[in-house]
């Protein structure tokens, strides 16, 4: 049986006056899959996650994200997701502990269960010793460690994932990337966007997104061969160049 698919978008499009920043782009998620989200600076994919993520309203196309509307259910959407990105996460002047209290009552849940899963997170993190300190205090690579954690605290059916390594070095990138797959093993989907080609190869499927659009998508292993590449970083320049023989108009 196929699995079930988690998002679902066709001709999905945002325009900005004339300009489509998103051109009819048609994909599925699985559930439980790594999905990642390619492109080169522009190419339309924060555009793309701001409309999955309910904070902007398509201008045509359909999508289904974890089987709600993203014209008519922005808001419950909101509530069975989890959103973390390097630019946006936690709150540097305030400690863990505070951090975890805030997110966790945005994000709804009761005081006591708020206090057990902040503990376990804590625990699991080896934390103790930071844990009332002030955010600005700890270095990146655990601080988006800890976002992660807090993002995902509501246990989210989707967990969205803004370049979520950027800056950090290939041992914590690692780490990190462990904790992808913990989540994922666990049932929850992961959408994430990246930069970085060695991590495009640590995903289930991938998209690239080119001018607005998808021009590739699939396994890694799978672009590879449609795009006769070597790497990823070949299949990436030659989407992103528009050097590929089979880039569509
Ligand atoms: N609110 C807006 N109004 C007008 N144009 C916009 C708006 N938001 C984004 N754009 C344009 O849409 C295009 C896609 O932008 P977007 O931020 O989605 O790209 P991106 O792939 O996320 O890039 P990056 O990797 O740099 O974050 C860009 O040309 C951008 O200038």
């Amino acid at each position: 049986m196929e699995a079930e698919k988690i998002i679902e978008t066709k001709d999905l499009t945002k325009k900005f006056g004339d300009f489509a920043a998103v051109n009819k782009i048609s994909f599925d998620v699985k559930k439980g899959e790594i999905f990642g989200f390619l492109g080169a600076n522009g190419a339309g994919k924060s555009t793309a996650m701001k409309m999955l993520t309910g904070l902007l309203t398509p201008t045509s196309g359909d999508a289904q994200v974890a089987g709600l509307n993203l014209y008519t259910q922005q808001e419950e959407i909101k509530k069975v997701i989890g959103y973390m990105s390097q630019k946006f996460s936690l709150y540097d002047d305030l400690s863990l502990q505070e951090n975890i209290r805030f997110f966790g009552g945005i994000y709804g849940l009761p005081p006591k269960v708020l206090q057990e899963r902040g503990d376990q997170m804590i625990d699991r993190l080896k934390l103790t010793d930071v844990k009332n300190k002030l955010l600005r205090e700890v270095p990146l690579g655990w601080k988006q460690k800890i976002a992660f954690s807090v993002a995902t605290l509501h246990q989210p059916k989707i967990v969205f994932l803004d370049e979520p390594t950027g800056g950090v070095d290939p041992i914590t990138r690692r780490q990190f990337w462990e904790m992808i797959y913990e989540a994922s093993d666990n049932g929850t989907t992961v959408f994430v966007t990246t930069h970085y080609m060695d991590e495009a190869e640590y995903c289930d499927r991938i998209s690239i997104m080119v001018q607005g659009r998808i021009e590739g998508y699939g396994s890694t292993k799978e672009l590879k061969s449609e795009f006769k590449s070597q790497n990823m970083d070949e299949v990436f320049i030659k989407l992103a160049r528009g050097e590929n023989y089979k880039l569509k108009s």
